[in-house]
């Protein structure tokens, strides 16, 4: 790191960057090499624990096994060349050895990391310096005492009153129906999700989850639902340009401490982050001008920065990370779910028509559904659970250890595992939540009844091996730093479910709008592994799980609904 950062600060050209970066890693760690290998041994063997199975790559520092990572992503099934590690290696927890990085598809390690030893594992500087430009220091990003101050004060948004008032969710939800009727009435495919490439991003579900999250947040809302009904899309490029961070972000993690290395011409995210704050700096720069008069418009501003942060520093840095942070956090895990619902909704028109009996009998054809409809709608619950557990919108979570321990390891035979001080772990939740061994034969499908035991109305819905195995499902995380909006998105979920499901007829897939290269490749189709062989659209993971190419679909509006809003303004 202090190689890089000196080339980077006396500007040396971009080639003797690599070499000077490439040179330290051998130079580094020879010095460390000899007596910290030595003193890890040491450490194992009082700890009882045996090394971390590692794949065994062909060149110096497994960067065959790095290259090909990077170039199998959004290529392979989704975090497929980690589960044949594990395959191959015989080991829910291995190492890929890229720089001592352990991957983990134990829930017993991961409860280990989460919860039990929470105080010995953190986010770190280094995930911090992937994500500096873009979310800057905020709850996402920080640890220890600012991370708990950002926590403490972001709390009080998440309370049981504000996340029961479903007036925000209806107004966005209206908007969001015009729009999808717009092109149901045309016959017209429509991606609800959003392809990452697209220069004019048709996201219907996005929009709808921004457009919540910013009039849930700041009171004010970005409307960029209306800037798909009024021809102006600037924001657009907003959105545009939030996906490249993200996804480059997700890059940089993957890759690890080697992420300079692949971005020797300076800071990739530049471009993207300098779009965002064109868009966002303005709201903030307004709600700081009205210091002396916040309504409660202004909640957020007013209580998450407290005015000793804003307005003796008036500094936008510091007000705007805040802002991503927990933007990122509701945006595009909301956008994940509700598509990968509507697709899964689209495969089992069984389920559908379940749901659609559901809704119809609780909150009936029109009527506004409320916080006591969807406690008792049980099997809208079991969907979504489902959809969460088969797809869940954080895929794979990462944290660094800061001392050394033992990983209980009970689905390695090797036993107990020994993990360092300082070096990363990355937890897969999409694979754990399909493992057989826990789950059962039935991991792979999809089946919203194994959610639906003798719980009571209102009750969390728990899977018997959820029970026995609590670290089995954690699409929200688990332990001290669990999502702080779970209960909020459950809620905005469930509304829109419901809202679209009393409105429209029917949804199908429209496969001949996918754009080339998205569809599931050809060889899928006599695959055995995994869900290859049944899926229809290629799930890949940036930071948030998302579909290759958008989510194409056809939607046919009820009768009432379907004349309501002719023409296209689009
Ligand atoms: C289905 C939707 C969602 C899923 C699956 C989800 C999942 C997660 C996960 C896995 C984390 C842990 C991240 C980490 O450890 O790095 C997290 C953190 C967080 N989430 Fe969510 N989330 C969702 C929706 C939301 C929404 C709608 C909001 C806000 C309106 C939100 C606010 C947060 C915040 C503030 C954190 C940071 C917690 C902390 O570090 O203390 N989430 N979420």
């Amino acid at each position: 790191h202090v190689v890089l950062r000196a080339a980077g600060g006396v500007g040396l050209p971009a080639w003797l960057k690599i070499v000077a970066y490439a040179a330290s890693i051998p130079v580094a760690q020879y010095i460390r090499g000899i007596p910290a290998n030595r003193a890890r041994r040491r450490d194992m063997a009082r700890l009882g624990a045996h090394p971390v199975p590692r794949v065994k790559g062909w060149l110096p520092g497994n960067l065959d096994v790095l290259w090909n990572l990077v170039v199998s992503d959004g290529e392979e099934y989704c975090a497929e060349t980690m589960r044949k590690h594990a395959e191959t290696l015989q080991s829910a927890t291995f190492d890929m050895g890229i720089l001592w990085a352990s991957q983990v598809l134990d829930p017993a390690n991961v409860q280990h990391v989460l919860a039990t030893s929470f105080n010995d594992f953190e986010k770190g500087v280094k995930f911090r310096d992937m994500f500096d430009l873009f979310l800057g220091q905020g709850i996402f990003t920080t640890d220890g005492e600012q991370w708990k101050e950002h926590r403490a004060l972001a709390k009080p948004f998440f309370s049981r009153e504000r996340i029961t008032d479903f007036r925000c969710f209806d107004r966005h939800a209206d908007k969001m129906l015009h729009v999808m009727a717009l092109y149901a009435n045309h016959g017209d495919p429509m991606d609800i999700q959003a392809r990452t490439d697209s220069q004019f991003p048709f996201d219907i579900f996005c929009r709808f989850s921004m457009d919540v999250g910013t009039d849930f947040l700041f009171g004010r809302c970005v409307k960029s639902l209306d800037a798909l009904i009024c021809h102006d899309d600037s924001f657009g490029r907003f959105s545009t340009a939030f996906n490249a961070a993200t996804h480059l972000g997700a890059t940089r993690v993957r890759i690890g401490s080697l992420w300079p290395l692949f971005e020797p011409f300076g800071d990739r995210a530049a471009p993207a982050v300098n779009i965002i704050r064109d868009l966002i700096d303005p709201i903030i720069q307004d709600a700081m001008l009205k210091k002396g008069q916040l309504q409660s418009s202004d909640r957020l501003i007013a209580t998450i920065w407290p005015s000793s942060l804003i307005y003796p520093t008036l500094d936008v840095d510091l007000v705007r990370a805040e802002v991503m942070n927990i933007l990122l956090a509701a945006r595009d895990t909301m956008a994940s779910i509700l598509t990968f619902t509507i697709y899964c909704l689209t495969q089992h028109p069984g389920v559908q028509d379940a749901l659609r009996h559901e809704v119809e009998r609780v909150v009936g054809e029109s009527r506004e559904p409320t916080h006591e409809d969807i406690r008792e709608m049980r099997y809208l619950r079991a969907v979504l659970n489902e959809v969460l557990r088969l797809f869940p919108p954080v895929p794979f979570n990462i944290r660094r250890s800061v001392g050394s321990s033992a990983l209980p390891s009970p689905l390695s035979p090797q036993g107990p595992l020994y993990m360092p001080a300082n070096v990363s772990i990355t937890f897969i939740s999409l694979l754990i939540h399909r493992r057989t061994d826990i789950w059962g034969p039935s991991a792979h499908k999809f089946d919203p009844e194994r959610w639906l035991g003798p719980s009571e109305p209102g009750e969390d819905l728990k899977t018997k091996v959820h029970v026995a195995n609590p670290f089995a499902f954690l699409p929200f995380n688990a332990g001290p730093r669990i999502c702080l909006g779970q209960q909020f998105a459950y809620a905005e979920a469930s509304f829109i479910i419901i809202r679209l499901l009393q409105r429209v007829k029917s949804f199908e897939l429209a496969p001949e709008a996918q754009p080339e290269g998205s569809l599931p490749p050809a060889d899928w189709a006599s695959s055995t592994i995994g869900r290859e062989s049944i899926e229809r659209c290629r799930p890949v993971s940036s930071l948030v799980l998302s579909i290759k190419g958008g989510l194409w679909i056809r939607a046919k509006m009820k009768e009432g609904y379907a004349h309501l809003h002719d023409g296209n303004p689009l």
